[in-house]
């Protein structure tokens, strides 16, 4: 098993444990002192029947109640109406400060249950399984937790750090290739904004990844968590260079709304980054050669480069009102090199709907 410590200064905040199974988390949690307490594993409908039971029975003898919470896979699930039916779940199960939810699952399952965590008796611990590439590699890092409001992507959350991070890497034989491949939008993303050796790396192992050689991913998540953790660590509450986390984003959200949520997050990304990048050539920070660099490592995992169905002027509106405006501007993330990304409030709208104008 490898371990890298989140820390805060000298205090461990918590340990991303990446293992091969889950052998070890029952020694983690004992180290936590979640012996004699509750835990509710909150999950989703595609991920209970494969790994619900096991976590459960882990966590039989050691915890003094193990309940579970099932809710619809998919994104459309993660809102507040999912949220409260958690919070009748703990309260039914009478949850005191010092019992954990666990998030076994991707993105969704995390976001939420880590709302629900960081809000139920003003805060409760939780841990975190992340079964899904995204996940292990982006979403359980950091603490960011929260659900979309309306048509607004997560719009209504709270910083709430997990008390550990651990991935079985085997659960990711169960994952389809869609999945996989969005996973893979965050992971290059960790490569462009600040490690150009790790972005080469990749595009250096494309094969091996899409074949989902086994060392080849253990390595690649090994380095992502690397790249995410460090920023984390560094800038907890987004007050500065976490931002840079966001590359991508800003439009990436636009489309993810406007698509209704149809297209996964990482290929709204991938698209975002697509977007992004047009606007840093246009800038002259990067070359042409890049930006179809950049295009062609997307579409080698299958990963969307242009949009259909969508008027610029519609993402553009969007992007003025999701909550990556600042101060009335919409705060851009950059590229001034692969592996060397900026923060920008002062993107024009004439060089937002060019960067858009790339995706068409
Ligand atoms: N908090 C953060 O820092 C952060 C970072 C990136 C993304 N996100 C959020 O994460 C979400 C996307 O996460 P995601 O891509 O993991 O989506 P997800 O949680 O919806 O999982 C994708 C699908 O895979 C299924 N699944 C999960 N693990 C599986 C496995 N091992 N085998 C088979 N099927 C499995 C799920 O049931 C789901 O249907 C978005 O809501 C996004 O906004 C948050
Ligand atoms: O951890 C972060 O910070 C990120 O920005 C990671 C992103 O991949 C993730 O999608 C995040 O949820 C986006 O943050 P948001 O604050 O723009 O919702
Ligand atoms: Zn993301």
């Amino acid at each position: 098993m490898k371990t890298i410590e989140i820390r805060n200064g000298e205090k461990k905040i918590y340990d991303i444990c990446l293992d091969h199974s889950y052998a070890h988390l029952r020694e983690k949690l004992q180290e936590l002192g979640v012996s004699g307490r509750k835990v509710c594993i909150v999950t989703d409908s595609q991920v209970a029947p494969l790994y619900l039971k096991e976590i459960a029975n882990l966590c039989c003898g050691l915890v003094s109640k193990v309940t579970h919470f099932v809710f619809d896979a998919g994104e459309a699930s993660k809102n507040l109406a999912v949220i409260e039916e958690i919070y009748e779940k703990l309260i039914i199960e009478k949850f005191d400060r010092k019992d954990y939810i666990i998030a076994l699952g991707g993105g969704v399952t995390g976001d939420m249950a880590g709302y629900a965590a960081a809000t139920y008796l003003r805060g409760i611990d939780f841990i975190q399984l992340p079964t899904t590439l995204l996940s292990q590699v982006d979403s359980s890092i950091g603490g960011k937790t929260g659900v979309d409001f309306q048509q607004y992507k997560n719009m209504v959350g709270a910083f709430h750090q997990p008390a550990l991070v651990y991935m079985n890497l085997n659960t990711l034989k169960t994952l389809d290739d869609r999945q996989l491949c969005a996973g893979m939008a965050e992971v290059i993303k960790h490569g462009l904004i600040k490690n150009n050796a790790y972005y080469q790396w990749i595009k250096a192992h494309t094969h091996l990844i899409l074949e989902r050689d086994y060392d080849t991913l253990e390595h690649m998540i090994y380095e992502s968590c690397l790249v995410k953790g460090g920023v984390v660590e560094r800038d907890p509450k987004e007050q500065g260079e976490r931002a840079l986390l966001n590359f991508g984003h800003t439009i990436g959200h636009s489309v993810e709304k406007l698509k209704d949520f149809k297209w996964l997050h990482g290929e709204c990304v991938a698209l975002g980054m697509v977007a992004a990048a047009a606007i840093s050539m246009h800038r002259g920070l990067i070359s042409d050669e890049t930006c179809k660099d950049i295009r062609e490592v997307l579409t080698t995992f299958h990963l969307p480069v242009q949009v259909e169905g969508l008027k610029p002027e519609d993402i553009l509106s969007a992007t003025k009102s999701d909550k990556k405006m600042d101060g009335g501007r919409v705060k851009f993330i950059l590229l001034q090199s692969p592996g060397n990304a900026f923060i920008d409030r002062g993107v024009s709208d004439d060089e937002i709907l060019e960067g858009i104008g790339a995706c068409l």
